[in-house]
């Protein structure tokens, strides 16, 4: 029989029934979680490494998935991939890239990660774009046998991830010192030598780049893990807080970190916060954070600097948003989305203590928001003087 298709080895059920046949490949097995697209052409593996994607399955909507392989020095996070599964267009091929030294469907089989190939991502993201990012269910059986009512049972039983905290999952156990570079920082900008600004990063799932992009701005960080308390942070004399990206609801997270970082606010030191810590900084000074339809999973967003009108090209990882209506006086918005004008950024009036919502280590995707790291250690230098 000429060009017949292949058995299908998996399938992903959406909550609302819809189903999609294809190839499984990684693990065997099935898992339940939010479907988000990603629109990114590069990057696979940071995204997939990326600790925010806790409880997310990733599509992505560029069909060349895996052809770079992987390397452990593009991991965001200790070893295991974050995301909870993949879906591409077409089964990964053979890496071709020196850097590799793992193929991405080895490698996820390694991880213990479900991936579907074949299937049409364009029709299944507009599914997303039209129902908001969708429960789901994703089974890999080489023998192609399906209980598929029990798999729609069980993307329906799924809660989500409203109300869920997984920094507390994905973070660090214990403190430690980070002082790796990045290889990444742009032309005209300087690494740092030898300033040793004291910050303490709270790891709410922090990727490797931003604390590599801190020490290359010359911070001397301190990483500790998402419950430490307001005793924990200022026992080391911070001269800056850095707050870090995490998966999950930031109400839920916020239930231990709103009281830390409201604490340190009391204290007149510099706070950067980039995406959940962004979200929790928000929520710290009284705003309040909402689920977004599908939110935004990408690397070429604009989002304009409302004080300069300047746009940047930045990379996106969020599905919740700050509300910007519900900022309280002192504290305005300093980037939005040009998207659809949701938040990005936020500022308070009197004091170096600001957030954005986009990611600007970039990896993957544009360097245009590097300049946040150096408006960070600027400000340490400041109050240092
Ligand atoms: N990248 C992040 O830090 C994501 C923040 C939050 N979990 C969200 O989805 O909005």
């Amino acid at each position: 029989m000429p060009n017949a298709a292949p058995r299908p080895t998996a399938c992903l059920a959406l909550a609302d029934g819809t189903l999609f046949y294809g190839q499984g490949f990684g693990a065997v097995g099935d898992t339940v979680a939010e479907l988000v697209f990603n629109t990114s052409m590069t990057g696979y593996q940071e995204i997939l490494t990326d600790p925010s994607y806790a409880g997310q399955i990733v599509t992505f909507t560029f069909p060349h998935i895996g052809n770079t392989g992987v390397t452990p020095e593009d991991d965001e996070s200790v070893e295991t991939p974050a995301a909870a599964g993949l879906v591409v267009k077409w089964d990964p091929t053979e890496p071709s890239n020196w850097r590799a030294t793992d193929d991405l469907v080895a490698w996820l089989k390694k991880h213990n990660r479900i991936a579907i190939g074949g299937i049409d991502t364009r029709r299944l993201t507009r599914a997303i774009r039209q129902q908001g990012a969708p429960h789901v269910a994703l089974a890999h059986n080489p023998d192609g046998i399906f209980d598929i009512e029990a798999l729609i049972a069980k993307a329906r039983a799924w809660k989500g991830l409203v109300g869920l905290d997984l920094a507390k999952d994905v973070t660090c156990a214990q403190s430690y010192r980070w002082n790796e570079k990045t290889w990444a920082w742009p032309e005209g900008y300087t690494q740092r030598e030898g300033e040793g600004l004291r910050v303490v990063a709270i790891d709410y799932g922090a990727k490797r780049n931003i604390l590599r992009c801190l020490a290359s701005a010359g911070c001397d960080v301190t990483v500790l893990p998402a419950t430490a308390t307001a005793e924990d942070v200022l026992a080391l004399n911070p001269e800056g807080v850095f707050l870090s990206n995490g998966p999950g609801d930031p109400a839920a997270t916020g239930v231990y970190a709103v009281p830390m970082i409201r604490e340190v606010l009391k204290k007149d030191i510099p706070v950067f916060g980039i995406c959940l810590g962004h979200q929790m900084l928000a929520l710290a000074l009284g705003a309040k954070t909402v689920k977004m339809n599908h939110g935004h999973h990408g690397a070429n967003h604009p989002v304009k600097d409302v004080e300069t009108g300047k746009v940047e090209i930045t990379s996106m990882n969020h599905g919740f948003t700050v509300d910007s209506q519900t900022l309280p006086e002192g504290v305005i918005e300093s980037h939005v989305s040009l998207f659809d004008g949701s938040n990005c950024g936020i500022r308070m009036t009197d004091r170096p203590v600001f957030s954005v919502q986009h990611h600007p280590e970039a990896s993957p995707g544009p360097q245009d928001s590097f300049y946040l790291f150096e408006r960070f250690a600027e400000a340490i230098r400041a109050r240092r003087a």
